[in-house]
């Protein structure tokens, strides 16, 4: 019987079975930020001991990090005291630190596969639900807690029970104006947010094959809102295209030896999946989530669902709407919205800053829309200037931030304000999670751009 690409990944960093247990695996590249990473340090400080390889271990600061005069001390005392943290831990135990400043600081997961630490089959952790972004190279990657990141720091090993694998294939082609963003927010809308709970998912077909490594990690991103223990995508020639030469990809003899190895990363025929998913690329259009999960989204041009045809639970739907202050069986289409934040580790990377800009250009932003723009690194920020794409936000009346998190989760100063309406690229919708009291629609990056010039949830389509 043939192998998954899963299980060729994830049996070959066994270290130890345990009987009826979970596997002990061994971690190649553990990412850290400084969120989820100080009382980690501290129990290691506690119990006398020191990072297993800090070669391994990359620490960048972005929850917290201001997204405006990034040059000035921090002003929010528990943010400082994170980020300070991060640096001192980071010092201490030898690791490689892009704290605020630095020209390599970013959102976690858009800085690994900048830097070529996200390579195909390795194992990769961080304590960042988030990092399923990494599967996109043909890596297993997902998020771990702080007790883990403490056992990853000190062991190079965790402890994980093997999820059981799910292939989601979807064959033919995007039409005109549907992004990786819109494919996932499908994805997710027919499976739910916890159809894929206990599964590992692989993502197969033309689409995937198709798809831009941007756009692979989009999709791969956001395999955790539906449960997900993590995504992936087959490593191809586009990968190996994108890693060559990046600073810490393998280079020389080292990328010969890593090749044999990558190349043989693909799913056998005959492989056995435990869930298997096809969907079909036409199907699919622009999308738009209208409650307060990923799972509920549409396609932009469709109605608000009634609570009957949802089914499930009514009250926990019809409350969801209320907070939204939507009714069932509404259009979204023309829904007068406040802010727009194009950014995240799901849509903060240069194509979606160019996807964004190629809606904008010659047009200008409605006055009533405040728009957050923030790019996920330095790395892309000096794209964005380079490839021309500033000139043309400015020109549209759009300002350019500083990298980091920022409105994704409102841990810094980017909150959106109680009962505003935001068209946010980001990937939770959930209550309060763009500032207390906001409210969140995930759209693509065409989406957010056409809704910020006419300041009202727009189909992009209309632009094209
Ligand atoms: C702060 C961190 C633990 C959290 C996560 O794990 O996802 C954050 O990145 C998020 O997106 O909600
Ligand atoms: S951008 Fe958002 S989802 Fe990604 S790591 Fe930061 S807070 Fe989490």
């Amino acid at each position: 019987m043939g192998k998954t690409l899963f299980d060729k990944v994830w049996d070959t960093h066994v270290v130890r079975k345990i009987e009826d247990g979970p596997d002990v695996l061994f971690i190649d590249r553990h990412m850290v930020h400084e969120v989820t990473s100080p009382v980690a340090f501290l129990g290691l400080k506690t119990r006398g001991l020191k990072v297993m390889y800090p070669e391994r271990t990359f620490a960048t600061a972005d929850h917290n990090t201001p997204t405006i005069n990034q040059h000035l001390p921090v002003e929010d005392p528990l943010s400082a005291s994170q980020l300070k943290a991060l640096e001192e831990n980071a010092k201490e135990h030898g690791i490689s630190h892009w704290g605020l400043g630095h020209e390599k600081n970013g959102i976690v997961h858009v800085v690994g596969p900048e830097y070529g630490i996200t390579v195909p089959g390795v194992t990769m952790v961080c304590g960042d639900s988030h990092t399923s972004t990494h599967g996109a190279f043909g890596a297993i990657a997902f998020g771990i807690g702080t007790s883990e990141v403490e056992m990853v720091l000190s062991s190079q090993c965790i402890m994980q029970p093997k999820p059981k694998k799910m292939r989601i294939t979807i064959n033919g082609k995007l039409s005109k104006g549907v992004s990786p963003k819109d494919v996932a927010l499908y994805i997710i809308s027919k499976l739910t947010t916890s159809g894929a709970t206990g599964y590992f998912a692989e993502y197969a077909g033309e689409v995937f094959e198709e798809m831009s490594m941007e756009g692979r990690m989009t999709v791969c991103n956001l395999s955790i809102e539906m449960g997900a223990r993590g995504g992936m995508i087959a490593p191809d020639e586009k990968t190996f295209e994108y890693i060559k030469g990046r600073e810490f990809t393998p280079a020389g003899e080292a990328w010969d030896k890593a090749m044999t190895y990558w190349e043989t990363l693909k799913t056998d025929d005959g492989a056995v999946f435990d869930k298997e998913y096809t969907f079909d690329a036409a199907d699919i259009e622009p999308m738009i989530t209208y409650g307060t999960n990923p799972g509920m989204g549409m396609g932009i041009s469709k109605q608000i669902p009634t609570a009957e045809q949802v089914g499930g639970g009514v009250s926990t739907y019809k409350k969801s709407l209320g907070y939204m202050q939507f009714e069932e069986g509404e259009d979204m289409i023309g829904k007068k919205i406040d802010y727009v934040f194009l950014g995240s580790c799901t849509n903060g990377r240069i194509e979606d800053f160019r996807a964004f800009a190629s809606i904008v250009k010659g047009k200008k932003k409605a006055d009533h829309v405040t728009a957050w723009l923030v790019p996920g690194s330095h790395k892309v920020e000096a794209a964005i200037k380079e490839e021309g794409i500033l000139d043309v936000l400015t020109e549209a009346g759009f300002k350019l931030r500083e990298p980091g998190c920022s409105a994704c989760l409102a841990m810094n100063d980017d909150k959106v304000p109680a009962g505003k309406l935001a068209v946010s690229t980001s990937n939770r919708n959930f209550e309060g999670r763009q500032g207390p009291g906001s409210r969140t629609l995930l759209a693509s990056p065409m989406v957010a751009a056409a809704s910020a010039v006419t300041g009202v949830v727009t189909d992009p389509r209309e632009f094209l």
